[in-house]
């Protein structure tokens, strides 16, 4: 395991997305050989592979974690550990804490490279943001490596949000405005509860249907209260260079009706919702009154530096209201048109050769 080609990797966060990650990632080390798994951290257990001798297994990680009697790794001693294997050191940070967020910089600068979903790195204070980001464009040192910083999970899961919209601003493109559904969860209870055909169910059924069908996060109100797209918009909007300070710094329409809003637990408030299904009614039918569909919407004005999220009524033709499922939909509106876009594919792709070969 010590040999200097290893790519060392460290997981935090075993949850919904981690057990897949660590999944998805056995399958690759079958491609790959030099990826040794050293530690898997939850929040109260954690399992690390001695140094330089043996990585931890990929087939039997979820027993051995089970089985292990090491508590959770305090971020410090994340960092120490990782410090002490040689260069190529990747931290998964697939848990939503800010601890861990608030230590990317420092896990930078030791030249660890991050990978996450994590919106919080990305979304919280300005400050934050600026150091991470100084963090991760340090150049390339000798004795320490670089850190790279990937997190396309952040905005829209798998679809490639955050890569487009840097390979547009790398390529000196112009981001006029950003439009879109960033919500798997919004997405879903919009499309069923307020489909093109007119249909739909209620509201809270729906949302139950959300929960089961494991789309909303644990607690069904961190999606409806609109933060989670607002976190989203914040990510976008910064990388194209809007100094938004936070996400109480513009409208943010939350769906959780007032008199819930002090539910003291989840299922509270999922056995009252019912009751406010005639409120949802209201809104659904005022749109097909006008011929149009509801749906939850996040959009960016980069020259007004705007940002917004919450319901709009949309045409029917309009893409937004014709998705299915829990998909996510976005578009950048843009300046560039004809070779110029042609040339931009080609200079992104010499952007990411010479990350790589530098
Ligand atoms: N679910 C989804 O579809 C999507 C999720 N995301 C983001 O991905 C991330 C993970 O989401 P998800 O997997 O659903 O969340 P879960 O709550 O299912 O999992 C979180 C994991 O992180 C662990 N954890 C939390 N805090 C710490 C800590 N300080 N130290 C060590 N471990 C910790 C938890 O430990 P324990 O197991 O002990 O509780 C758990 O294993 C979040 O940031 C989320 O916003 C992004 C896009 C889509
Ligand atoms: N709850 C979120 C999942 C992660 O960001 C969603 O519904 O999209
Ligand atoms: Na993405």
């Amino acid at each position: 395991m010590s040999s200097v080609n290893q790519v060392y990797i460290a997981v935090i966060g075993a949850g919904g997305v981690g057990r897949h990650f660590l999944s998805q990632l056995s399958v690759l080390s079958h491609k790959v050989p030099n990826i040794s798994l050293v530690l898997i951290s939850r929040s109260t257990k954690s399992l690390r592979a001695s140094h330089r001798t043996t990585p931890l297994s990929l087939e039997t990680w979820e027993k051995d974690l089970e089985a292990s009697t090491s508590p959770a790794l305090t971020v410090d001693q994340t960092l120490k550990f990782l410090q002490e294997l040689p260069d190529k050191r990747v931290l998964i940070d697939n848990t939503s804490s800010q601890d861990v967020a608030d230590a990317y910089p420092a896990f930078l600068n030791h030249g660890i490279s991050i990978v996450t979903p994590n919106k919080k790195a990305f979304s919280s204070t300005l400050d934050l943001w600026h150091s991470i980001h100084e963090s991760s464009y340090r150049p390339y040192d000798p004795y320490l490596g670089r850190g790279l910083l990937y997190h396309e999970s952040s905005v829209g899961a798998g679809l490639p949000i955050i890569s487009t919209l840097k390979d547009l601003i790398d390529t000196g493109d112009t981001v006029r405005r950003i439009e879109g559904v960033f919500s798997g969860t919004m997405s879903f209870l919009f499309n069923n509860f307020a489909p093109v055909d007119g249909k739909g169910g209620k509201w809270s059924a729906e949302v139950r249907k959300a929960k089961e069908a494991g789309f909303t996060e644990p607690d069904p109100r961190d999606d409806l209260n609109g933060v989670d797209v607002a976190r989203k918009l914040v990510i976008l909007a910064r990388l194209v260079g809007l100094q938004v300070q936070s996400t109480e710094s513009f409208p943010v329409q939350s769906l959780i009706p007032v008199e819930l809003e002090g539910a003291e637990s989840g299922e509270v408030f999922m056995e009252r919702l019912g009751e406010f299904d005639k409120q949802m009614d209201e809104v659904k039918n005022e749109a097909v009154l006008e011929g149009k569909v509801v749906r939850f919407v996040g959009s960016v004005d980069v020259g007004r530096r705007a940002l917004k999220v919450g319901l709009e009524k949309l045409d029917k033709a309009h893409p937004i209201a014709g998705l299915e499922g829990s998909d996510n939909i976005v578009s950048f509106y843009t300046e560039s048109a004809g070779g110029a876009v042609t040339a931009m594919g080609v200079t992104a792709d010499l952007i990411k050769v010479i990350q790589r070969v530098s």
